[in-house]
């Protein structure tokens, strides 16, 4: 990993192994550190039997200067261990627990080497075992790390928490609460994670506030795999990738996303409930995705106080799920899987150079690499930047996770370094409001002066002249434009909550549109005579289901070349699957798998295209479903949308889209548990 090396100063010194776990008086404070000249011999010194090393692995934290005015604050790093897995305790002989807690000391010991490592973090959560004294719950977790945050958005800072760990040690669990896939329940007191609970905490404290505030609140929600940015929130039309571009002003941002207005933590919930479905489709889609893209849920906090709305702030608040970070060589076995690999690799990699070279003793000009991925291009602002930064580092406290749990405690340590520079965001009306009030002030207390002066002098004449009543003038008027423009930009958020919602109109008819469609599918399939093969990863598992239902069966009855490779396929042991335009024709037997494009299929050269096939290995492992098993799952999804009500006169519009999104979460829960069923399983045929 990037950063074993020079920029975590280690010291070693020895404990007694006969006093063992209890790292009693005679393990020194962390806070010591060995001479430079010395280390070397520490470790090579002579250490008695009963004495194993200790390595201290806490950088010294780099200072701010206040002499030199310079305002900012380092990074703020939290740890969390997540309790032994069965899939930890499957392993041969089981995972032990290694790992320690004392105070802000994590201690992790290694038993192959004997030594044990101690760092030093703001917070530690222990969330081991329930029944210790300092387990560390769900909200433990969020008052500590996450409503910090919350109250820096009110006062208009910028903030970010992004958290850390190898795939598997509870990111997503801290963060959103469960596994994607079970996401209709985020708001389980035990389970719900960081960001549900700061949604909730911010329309507590907004219907707190006092009655002239007014604060705005929009959400965007993006991932980004394999260095590419995808909407999560995005309507089905707009699903391809987007780009990143550079504000001279508010840095980079992420060109054409969709920005939700929200007024109610319900509203904000249903994106969240979106989001994190859309993610989980496409998981199941690329394979267990969810672990191999980062996630970036963003809400962006206009507030203003009085009807002027002259203390204007803006805030925006990014709480960031990356990507899983184990090594490339541990678990890429497919090119698939490499390429995806490198990307991870590509973004983590850049974010340790760039954590790397914002901790290093900030020399002024220093490059850092921001621009070399898509991720730490865009926390370019939280890292360094204009922001209050947290880092949640998760994990596990398996003995056989030794190596990767000390890559990430290393990694965390040296975010700690990191120095940020928050500055209370005005907005530009505001600011050219102050900036003219001011003005206005100065202009004023002139021509006081120069009235008193008049008065006090013999001469009777008042000296004001024209071109200041002008100037005067002209800037109250350019007040009176400005805050207008205000007004307009507070109008426009209101425009933009009134699309939201003719939006949430159109999708619910769309919703009611599908209900019909899916009936008259579920008749179909209910009395299907023959093979339909279907793939639910390949886009959404209903649109292809549509697409089988109309374009391909109707083919499959009228072509006869169709029928013959089908029959060709049959008497070879050979299943085959019918896209719109190509057949792709696998044997399972020996793994491989080919392709007819449907276009160069004529009846004269189709014996030749079927022995000339080019065959190459089949890269998934295919399970069928029983028809049974489809079935259930299409009425399960039938019945959860034949539930929907139509709105009645008490229901607000929000309600119902509410509901409707719950209906969806329903049905999609009820089929990609269908598809968790077949764990291990890399993808799954349908076969009806
Ligand atoms: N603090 C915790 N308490 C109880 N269970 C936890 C905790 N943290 C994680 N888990 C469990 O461990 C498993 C893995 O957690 P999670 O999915 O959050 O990992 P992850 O780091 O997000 O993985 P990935 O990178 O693959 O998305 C889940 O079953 C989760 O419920």
């Amino acid at each position: 990993m990037a950063f074993s090396g020079s920029g975590t100063p280690k010291s070693n010194f020895t404990t007694p192994k006969r006093l063992g776990t209890a790292f009693n008086s005679c393990t020194p404070k962390s806070n010591y550190t060995t001479p430079k000249s010395k280390r070397q011999d520490a470790t090579t010194a002579y250490t008695p039997e009963c004495f194993s090393n200790v390595i201290l692995e806490t950088p010294l934290r780099r200072r701010i200067s206040k002499e030199k005015n310079e305002d900012g604050s380092n990074l703020t790093v939290a740890v969390r261990i997540r309790p032994l897995t069965e899939k930890d305790q499957a392993v041969i002989g089981g995972a032990s627990n290694i790992i320690k807690v004392r105070d802000k000391e994590l201690i992790i010991h290694s038993n192959s080497l004997g030594t044990d490592h101690i760092f030093q973090y703001d917070h530690i959560f222990w969330s081991c075992d329930n029944s210790s004294p300092i387990y560390a719950s769900q909200e433990d977790v969020f008052t500590t790390i996450g409503k910090p945050l919350l109250n820096s958005a009110f006062q208009g800072y910028n903030a970010c928490l992004f958290a850390y760990g190898q795939t598997g040690s509870g990111k997503s669990f801290s963060m959103m609460g469960q596994h994607l896939a079970d996401c209709v329940d985020i708001d389980s007191d035990n389970y719900s994670g960081i960001i549900p609970r700061f949604c909730k905490d911010l329309f507590d404290r907004i219907a707190k506030l006092k009655r002239d505030s007014h604060v705005t609140v929009e959400v965007s929600y993006f991932e980004i795999y394999n260095e590419k940015i995808h909407d999560l929130l995005a309507s089905s039309a707009n699903k391809l990738p987007l780009k990143v571009r550079e504000h001279p002003m508010w840095g980079p941002y992420v060109v054409d996303l969709t920005v939700k207005p929200v007024q109610t933590y319900s509203q904000l919930r249903d994106y969240l409930l979106i989001g994190n479905k859309n993610r989980a489709i496409a998981a199941t889609t690329m394979n267990e995705k969810s672990s191999r893209s980062h996630s970036i849920f963003s809400v962006e906090l206009c507030m203003s106080e009085g009807l002027r709305k002259e203390d204007n702030r803006r805030s925006k608040v990014s709480l960031v799920d990356l990507a899983g970070s184990e090594r490339l060589g541990n678990s890429y076995s497919t090119d698939e899987k490499m390429r995806e690999g490198v990307f991870i690799n590509k973004a983590l990699l850049t974010l340790g150079k760039v954590i790397s070279a914002l901790a290093a003793d900030q020399k002024r000009n220093q490059f850092v690499p921001y621009r070399e991925s898509v991720l730490t291009w865009l926390l370019k602002e939280s890292l360094g930047g204009n922001s209050l930064t947290s880092m949640l580092a998760t994990i596990s406290p398996a003995s056989t996770h030794l190596e990767e749990t000390l890559s990430t405690l290393r990694y965390a340590c040296q975010a700690r370094c990191i120095v940020n520079k928050a500055v209370v965001n005005e907005s530009p009306h505001d600011k050219l409001v102050q900036e003219l009030k001011l003005e206005i002030e100065r202009l004023r207390s002139i021509r006081d002066d120069m009235e008193r002066t008049s008065l006090s002098s013999t001469s009777s004449v008042v000296v004001i002249n024209d071109s200041q009543n002008e100037e005067l003038e002209d800037l109250r008027s350019k007040l009176i434009e400005t805050e207008a423009k205000l007004y307009l930009a507070q109008k426009s958020w209101e425009e933009r909550f009134l699309e939201t919602k003719k939006t949430q109109m159109k999708e619910l008819a769309e919703v009611e549109r599908y209900k019909d469609e899916l009936e008259s599918k579920l008749r179909i399939l209910k009395t299907a005579e023959h093979d339909v093969t279907l793939s639910p990863y390949r886009s959404n598992f209903l649109e292809e289901l549509e697409g089988v239902l109309t374009d391909d069966q109707k083919s499959l009855c009228d072509d006869d070349i169709l029928e013959d490779i089908k029959g060709w396929c049959y008497n070879n042991g050979l299943i085959c699957t019918f896209n719109t335009d190509s057949v792709i024709i696998q044997d399972l037997t020996n793994r491989k798998q080919a392709c007819v494009q449907l276009g160069l299929v004529k009846y004269n050269n189709l014996s030749d295209i079927i022995h000339g096939l080019t065959w190459s290995e089949i890269r998934q492992d295919h399970k069928k479903l029983s028809k049974v098993e489809v079935l259930s799952s299409m009425n399960q999804i039938y019945q959860a949308l034949a539930m929907l009500q139509p709105a009645d006169s008490e229901n607000t519009l929000s309600l119902l889209f509410a509901k409707v999104n719950k209906s969806l979460q329903g049905f999609e829960t009820a089929l990609l548990n269908s598809i968790k069923k077949n764990a291990g399983q890399k993808s799954v045929t349908f076969n009806v």
